[in-house]
């Protein structure tokens, strides 16, 4: 079964759509360059909606010290999301689980991606664009290998439209949606989470027909 995170979450009714469509994650976007940005006390009342079981995900562009201790002091079970140019070292700074994007372009080593962050749960592949994510952008998923040991998030420009597609070539542990579900930059559709859901399930009931 494919997890879903649903990312960039800033008003209650697109996290209670998230929870509600059955996503397993939903993501908080603490890039103040960001579009979807959300101060950490914003997020921790946003993460009070949340069922047990559902993830909160806060998402760090070359955040510092500072800045990462806010968030967690905010959302303390939250898992990380590193989504700039942190080191190894950067991303062990707090000793919390963590995601490492990575953005997939030819000659992308993953191998030797996963390797470097062999403390990441899991390794969030993106399309490289602008300002580090959350571009809309799909890469191209013919370059992600086959039978790679590191647990993949597959992310950038998936909508319920292509997202089984998706899900078919790289047989990801997860998918992670931002501009997918907006009507426009930042601004989600509890339409669309609950299109891209299902989605996401229809595609899961195919691969094991
Ligand atoms: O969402 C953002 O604004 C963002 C900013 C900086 C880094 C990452 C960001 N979002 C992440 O980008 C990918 C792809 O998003 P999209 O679906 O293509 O819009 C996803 O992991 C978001 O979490």
């Amino acid at each position: 079964m494919t997890r879903i995170k649903i990312c960039g979450l800033s008003q209650e009714a697109h996290v209670e759509a998230a929870v509600e469509a059955g996503a397993d994650a939903v993501g908080f976007v603490f890039y103040a360059k960001s579009a979807r940005f959300v101060t950490p006390q914003r997020a921790r009342v946003l993460a009070r909606l949340l069922p047990p079981f559902v993830t909160p995900v806060g998402l760090f562009v070359n955040a510092t010290d500072a800045e990462l201790q806010a968030g967690l002091e905010a959302l303390p079970n939250m898992l990380v999301q590193f989504h700039g140019d942190e080191t190894p070292a950067d991303c062990d700074r707090t000793e919390r689980p963590y995601l490492r994007a990575a953005a997939v372009t030819p000659g992308f080593d993953l191998v030797d991606f996963g390797s470097r962050f062999s403390n990441a749960q899991a390794i969030l592949l993106d399309a490289p664009v602008e300002g580090y994510g959350g571009g809309g952008k799909v890469f191209d998923w013919s370059l992600v290998p086959p039978n790679v040991s590191s647990r993949l998030v597959l992310s950038g420009g998936l909508s319920a439209a292509n997202v089984a597609d998706g899900i078919a070539r790289v047989r990801p542990w997860a998918v992670d949606v931002s501009s997918g579900v907006e009507v426009s930059k930042g601004i989600k559709s509890a339409d669309l989470i609950h299109q891209f859901c299902r989605a996401v399930r229809r595609a899961d009931a195919e691969l094991t027909r």
